[in-house]
C-alpha cells in the first residue's frame, strides 16, 4: 500500500539520524505515514523503534533530518502542540489514584474546566469499556484493564497521532489477542493515525495496514503484510515475515544462470536469471508451504523425516536432505502416520523460489 498522491500525510520523517554517544540509533531514517493509517515499525530489539517514536513525540532531537507532522516541520520545536501522544512499553499508572483520576490527570494538567473533564473521562472510559471500573484503583484491575487505562490516558488528550511502544509486551497470550482486536476496533472507529512499534511478527502482520521493517536504525522495506510476504526485497525481510520462516538453501549459480548448485543437488529455476554472474554465490528461499512430498512416479529429493510438530490443524515437518534441514507445512491429515526416521522424497516448487544474491542479500528474482 504505497501512499497515494491524494493521501494526506500525517507524518513524514526525512533522513533522520540520532546517536547516543558512539551508538548510532537511527541512520538516515525516512518514511511517511498517511492520515488514519495503522503503521507498524517492526524489527528486533535495538533496531531503533523506541528512538523513532521518541523523536516523533519530541522527546529527542535528532542530529540530522526532519520530522514533519501534518505538513509542518517540528524537528526543533517543543513537545507541546504536536498533537502526538505516546504510550510507553512500561506504562505506569498512578497507584493511589482511581481509574477516573488516572484518566482525568492529563486534563487536570491542562487546567480544563471540571465539567469538560468529567464528560471526557466518562466518554473515554466508555470507549475503552472501563465504565464499570471507574472507581477502582489500578492494583485491583487485570493487566489488560490496566493497559486500557494507560491507553485511555493518551487518548483523552485527543491526539492526532498515537504512538504505541510495544504496548502488549507485558500481557499474557490471551490478553494480547484481545488487546490486538481492541486496538484495531479503536483505530477503525476513531480513524486515528497510529504508529505502533513491535518486535512481534504476529502483532505486526495482524494489525499493521502498512509495515516498515527496520534494521540498524533504518527502514529496509515498507509495505502491506501481503507485499512483504509476496515480494521481500532481501534475505532479512524474507526471513522475518512468514511463519514458519522461509527455508534458505545456499549455493552458487550454475554456469547458465538457470539453476542453483547446492548441497541438496541442482535446483533448476523456471527462468534463467538476468544480471547475474555465473558461479556467483546465491541463496534460494522457499516457504514451508511450497515444499511437498513427491507423488507416485514423481522423482523428488531423497530426504529423512527429522521432526514433527503438530499444531492442531497443520503439522510442521522437518526433513533432512543433503545436510540441509527443510521445513514443510502439511495439513494434519497429510501428516498423520509419519514417523521421525522415515525416508521420503520431497519436491520444491521452482515457481515459488525466491533467489537472493549472497553478497548483498538483495532479491534477484
Ligand atoms: N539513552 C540511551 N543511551 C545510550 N544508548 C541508547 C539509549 N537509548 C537507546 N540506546 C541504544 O540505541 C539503540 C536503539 O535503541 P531503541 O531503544 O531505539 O531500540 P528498540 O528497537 O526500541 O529496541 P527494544 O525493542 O529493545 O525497545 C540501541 O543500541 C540502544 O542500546
Amino acid at each position: 500500500m504505497a501512499m497515494g498522491q491524494s493521501e494526506k500525510s500525517a507524518l513524514r520523517l526525512t533522513n533522520v539520524s540520532k546517536s547516543y554517544g558512539r551508538v548510532r540509533a537511527l541512520e538516515n531514517l525516512s518514511f511517511r505515514v498517511a492520515e488514519g493509517r495503522f503503521f507498524v515499525l517492526f524489527g528486533p530489539s535495538s533496531v531503533g523503534k523506541t528512538t523513532t517514536l521518541r523523536t516523533i513525540a519530541g522527546l529527542i532531537a535528532p542530529e540530522r533530518g526532519h520530522v514533519e507532522i501534518f505538513g509542518k516541520d517540528w524537528t526543533h520545536e517543543p513537545i507541546a502542540g504536536r498533537g502526538v501522544s505516546m504510550v510507553f512499553q512500561s506504562f505506569a499508572l498512578y497507584p493511589h489514584l482511581t481509574v477516573y483520576d488516572n484518566l482525568a490527570y492529563p486534563l487536570i494538567e491542562e487546567k480544563r474546566p471540571r465539567e469538560e473533564i468529567d464528560r471526557r473521562v466518562k466518554e473515554t472510559a466508555t470507549m475503552l469499556r472501563l465504565d464499570t471500573k471507574i472507581n477502582r484503583k489500578p492494583n485491583t484491575l487485570s493487566g489488560g484493564e490496566q493497559q486500557r487505562v494507560a491507553l485511555g490516558r493518551s487518548l483523552i488528550r485527543r491526539p492526532r497521532i498515537l504512538l504505541l511502544d510495544e504496548p502488549l509486551t507485558n500481557l499474557d497470550a490471551k490478553l494480547r489477542h484481545d488487546m490486538r482486536a481492541e486496538l484495531k476496533r479503536l483505530h477503525r472507529q476513531f480513524g486515528l493515525t497510529i504508529v505502533y512499534a513491535t518486535p512481534d511478527e504476529l502483532e505486526a502482520l495482524s494489525m499493521g495496514e502498512e509495515i516498515a521493517v527496520m534494521r540498524d536504525g533504518g527502514v529496509v522495506q515498507i509495505g502491506t503484510p501481503d507485499e512483504l510476504f509476496e515480494a521481500p526485497c532481501d534475505l532479512y525481510v524474507a526471513s522475518k515475515i512468514g511463519s514458519p520462516h522461509m527455508n534458505m538453501i545456499k549455493g552458487k549459480l550454475a554456469t547458465d544462470n538457470a539453476a542453483l548448485e547446492s548441497a541438496i543437488g541442482p535446483l533448476p529455476f523456471v527462468k534463467k536469471l538476468q544480471a547475474a554472474e555465473a558461479g556467483e554465490a546465491a541463496v534460494v528461499g522457499i516457504r514451508p508451504s511450497d515444499v511437498r512430498f513427491a507423488g507416485k512416479g514423481e522423482q523428488g529429493l531423497k530426504a529423512n523425516i527429522a521432526m514433527l510438530e503438530p499444531l492442531g490443524d497443520v503439522t510442521i515437518v522437518s526433513v533432512e536432505t543433503g545436510g540441509e534441514t527443510l521445513r514443510m507445512v502439511l495439513p494434519e491429515s497429510a501428516a498423520s502416520g509419519l514417523q521421525p526416521g522415515q525416508q521420503a522424497a520431497v519436491i520444491l516448487d521452482p515457481s515459488k523460489f525466491y533467489i537472493f544474491r549472497a553478497s548483498s542479500g538483495r532479491t534477484m528474482a
